[in-house]
């Protein structure tokens, strides 16, 4: 696959504090990444960078081979930026919102309605065209932002957050739209903290901490990294012996056993493991009263990279 963008040891600070640190991906063309962090992580950072409103401190963004650099270009042409704040004039018409953010994208006067036309469609926005921002709900301002971003149709959208402070229905609404472009072709790099929303769009995931890269992988290489596949929770009975959960640690299979007051939860390396596990434990005399078996989830990943949880 060709590479479309790629970000060569970024770094960004702000007086003394390192926002970015070394940052390197790359986008191919057509791949959806999700970049992945904490709050503070350095992901806005990192987005206004590889989109060229941020000079780097060191590093470079190289776009089809082009490096970005002050003021317009080719390069920041193949781009489309959605921001994380709303950069919407609330009483201008939806279309001609459009129009707007077109003009300042260089798209030609002749284009500008037609092009608004089919960005309301695949913002699902079509039937509001004459309406204003100030009539819409927040998630139909967030889609009209991110039409706002495609005007100039770039084979490039870089999303911040899109979804912060949007309910569910919504989000989902932005999903579809971001799916059926990523069909259509558009590369799309997507900043959450939300490992489901990552989960679901990405082919390519790079988790993002301090300012670091720690890792840069598929969604099912992210998961393989995991000790834990799977694990089992049983519930128990009564007090278990020390024997039961020295014989549990030495089993195949298992990665981690720990015990809650009567809840005791195993972790381990397959989800077929479980099985053999739980016929031990009957053969060694535990009394459970029940057994929940549950896979472990990719946001276990930051935990495990970082020994924090993702959002605390
Ligand atoms: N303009 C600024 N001036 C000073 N410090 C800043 C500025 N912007 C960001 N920072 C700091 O840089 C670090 C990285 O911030 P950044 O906004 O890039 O992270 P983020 O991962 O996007 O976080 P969030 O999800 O909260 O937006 C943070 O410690 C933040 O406080």
């Amino acid at each position: 696959m060709n590479v479309l963008l790629e970000a060569s040891n970024l770094a960004k600070s702000y007086g003394a504090r390192r926002a970015v640190d070394g940052v390197s991906f790359q986008v191919k063309a057509g791949q959806t990444l999700g970049l992945i962090g904490p709050n503070g992580a350095g992901k806005s950072t990192t987005v206004g960078m590889l989109c060229g409103l941020l000079a780097p401190d060191a590093g470079s963004v190289r776009v089809r081979g082009e490096q970005l650099g002050p003021g317009a270009s080719e390069a920041k042409r193949r781009i489309g930026l959605v921001p994380q704040d709303l950069a919407l004039y609330e009483e201008l018409p939806a279309i001609e919102n459009l129009m707007l953010f077109g003009a300042l994208y260089g798209v030609p006067r002749a284009l500008q309605r037609e092009r608004a036309q089919r960005v309301l469609e695949q913002v699902n926005l079509q039937d509001r065209a004459r309406d204003k921002p100030s009539t819409f709900s927040g998630g139909m301002k967030r889609r009209l932002n991110i039409g706002a971003a495609l005007m100039h149709a770039p084979e490039l959208l870089v999303l911040d957050e899109p979804t912060v402070g949007v309910d569910p229905q919504s989000r989902n609404a932005i999903f579809d739209i971001l799916e059926r472009l990523r069909d259509e072709g558009c590369a799309l790099v997507y900043t959450s903290h939300y490992m489901e929303e990552v989960e679901r769009l990405a082919d390519q995931i790079v988790v993002i901490d301090g300012g670091r890269v720690l890792a840069d992988d598929t969604p099912a290489g992210l998961q393989r990294r995991l000790p834990s596949q799977a694990a089992l929770q049983v519930e128990l009975a009564g007090e278990p012996e020390p024997s039961l959960l020295e014989g549990l640690r030495a089993m195949a299979g298992v990665t981690d056993v720990r015990l809650d007051g009567l809840r005791l939860a195993i972790g381990l390396k397959d989800a077929h493991d479980a099985l053999p596990v739980m016929g031990w434990l009957e053969r060694s005399g535990c009394q459970a009263l029940g057994f929940a078996t549950n896979r472990t989830r990719l946001e276990d990943i930051f935990l495990h990279l970082t020994g924090r949880s993702l959002r605390d």
